[in-house]
């Protein structure tokens, strides 16, 4: 265990000035230019500037044509919504669902994976015995309630969800058949896009999200599109084309990717790749940990150790959810048979699919989720080497059908796409809220959110946009200061405060890498 002091960082303030500070928002997914935008906007800073690599908003969000209809290539699911009024437990609403459901009145559907035991195929084709696979999702639930409460004993010290799986004496050497083994992707991986050796216990059981909100997921299913929650933000501060609905407000830049970001006591300069100079008071950037984590930016100076140590010890988890359209439907449908298992000798190999009749019925198109190693193995092959392997498995599941040849196949590329580096951030063994406050933490004139910087969701919609007002907030009370400073009277500075690590530990601590005051 390494002690670690509790650091000050300088912030800048900027003295009152018509209009307010300047910001320069790098970003428009949830977290950035909306949530961000939309609570700055809100106190008073309106002298906004959002620049967007790409030649939409929504980021993670985004809904594409495949075969005649609009389907997510990206976030799908509200997680986290209490569709049971009688729980008395559990008290906050998810401030998605309040928007999917309440404002906009998205098609949605209640995903029910409650028939799993009787949808688990076998490798080799033909359905597994439905008790032999309930007794499986038994024993992995009580193990799952198990690390709950083991994580809740831990204090200071973290372990893999993997490690407290054989603390249970679950398979010692982890789940190493078929069945043990899509069972345990479908609890872990199925969610944090990662296996159980890499996931932190600590922060991830139990899981803020299905605890504070409720442990129902609603699949988003509206040809609109999830992005719909975004554009609901950025409508009630950016200006739009009443007819349309397209945002025209000039404080947009779309195809806008940022470079460069020069930062000094006295403000910052962002350079574009198209050779432009954009000069604020403020920078807020909300691009993902994965692109933090590659050189798409060059920050001047380079940002400082402490930074650097903290956002590269985060993981960016891959999920790829690949689309397939069938001139027939050759699956069983009806209630309890929308998501099945493909229990491979190989861990994660197309392991979990879904049909989409419930949500769009006679649409026959199959989703099967992969992550990881089989995400980034697949991203580099040719769709139709991937589209060849998919049939193969489902014509191994079916043998007994006459499955006809996808007319269709599509695969995101989350991971090789250089404005995302993945999916979504999975919270790794090694990282304690220390670190993840030094994620969050300003530089300077450099603020930083995304979903990365939730302090309780990471990885979710809901935790991009909860984010993104936290950041937001962190910097007006920056700006506040600057302006009770009006005569600058402790030299338009302001401190952001990150608690120590094992403060019983403090005197230990090396002071050389994590000096009281950082810049
Ligand atoms: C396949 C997949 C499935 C998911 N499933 C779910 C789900 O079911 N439920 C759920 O709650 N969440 C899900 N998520 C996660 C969710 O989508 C994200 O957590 C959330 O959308 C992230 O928002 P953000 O604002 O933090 O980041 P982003 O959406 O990544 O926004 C950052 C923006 O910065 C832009 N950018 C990057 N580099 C630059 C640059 N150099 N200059 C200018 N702009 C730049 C990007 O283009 C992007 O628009 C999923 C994500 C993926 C990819």
């Amino acid at each position: 265990m390494k002690a670690r002091p509790s650091v000050e960082i300088v912030q800048y303030t900027t003295y009152a000035q018509a209009g307010g500070p300047k910001v320069i928002i790098i970003g428009a997914g949830m977290s950035g230019r909306i949530s961000a935008g939309e609570m700055l906007s809100h106190a008073g800073i309106t002298d906004l500037l959002i620049l967007e690599a790409t030649d939409r908003i929504g980021g993670r969000i985004r809904k594409t044509e495949f075969a005649g209809m609009n389907v997510e290539m990206g976030a799908n699911w509200v997680e986290g919504v209490n569709m049971d009024p009688a729980d008395k437990i559990i008290k906050e609403v998810n401030p998605i669902w309040s928007m999917v459901h309440k404002k906009l009145k998205l098609n949605t559907s209640l995903s029910n994976y409650s028939h799993l035991s009787s949808n688990t195929y076998m490798e080799e084709g033909g359905l597994h015995d439905e008790s032999f696979v309930q007794k499986t999702i038994n024993r992995a639930s009580e193990v799952q309630q198990y690390g709950d409460k083991l994580s809740s004993k831990l204090h200071n010290e973290d372990i893999t969800v993997m490690a407290m799986q054989r603390f249970h004496d679950h398979m010692p050497y982890g789940p190493t058949k078929p069945v043990d083994m899509v069972i345990d992707y479908y609890m872990n991986d199925y969610e944090f896009a990662e296996p159980p050796r890499v996931t932190s216990l600590q922060s991830t059981h139990p899981l803020p999200t299905f605890a504070n909100f409720g442990n129902d997921v609603c699949f988003v299913a509206d040809q609109r599109g999830f992005e719909s929650v975004v554009h609901y933000i950025a409508n009630k501060y950016l200006k739009t084309d009443a007819r349309t609905g397209a945002i025209v407000d000039p404080r947009l830049m779309l195809n806008k990717a940022v470079k460069k970001i020069k930062y000094t006591s006295d403000g910052v300069v962002v350079k574009t790749e198209d050779g432009w100079l954009y000069k604020a008071d403020y920078v807020m950037v909300s691009v993902s940990i994965g692109v933090l984590q590659s050189n798409l930016i060059r920050f001047k100076p380079h940002l400082p150790q402490w930074k650097n140590m903290a956002m590269y010890q985060f993981d960016m988890a891959v999920y790829t959810k690949i689309f397939l359209k069938f001139p027939r439907k050759f699956w069983p449908d009806g209630p309890g048979t929308e998501f099945f298992l493909y229990a491979s000798s190989r861990r994660g190999y197309f392991p979990v699919w879904q049909h989409l009749e419930n949500e769009y019925p006679g649409s026959n198109i199959l989703l099967v989720t992969v992550t990881d190693d089989e995400s980034r193995r697949i991203e580099q092959q040719l769709d139709e080497q991937t589209k060849a392997e998919a049939m193969e498995v489902l014509r191994k599941m079916f043998p007994s059908e006459d499955v006809p040849e996808a007319t269709d196949i599509l695969v995101p590329r989350w991971w090789s796409d250089r404005f995302f580096r993945g999916s979504f951030s999975n919270w790794p063994i090694g990282v304690d809220r220390y670190e993840y406050d030094l994620i969050r933490a300003p530089v300077g004139r450099v603020y930083f959110t995304g979903e990365h910087t939730s302090q309780r969701y990471n990885g979710y919609v809901h935790g991009a946009y909860l984010a993104g007002k936290a950041s937001a907030n962190i910097l007006i009370e920056c700006v506040k200061e600057g302006q009770r400073q009006k005569d600058g009277a402790n030299g338009g500075i302001w401190k952001y405060y990150v608690p120590g690590k094992y403060e019983e530990c403090i005197k230990e601590a090396s002071s050389i890498l994590f000096p009281q005051t950082l810049q």
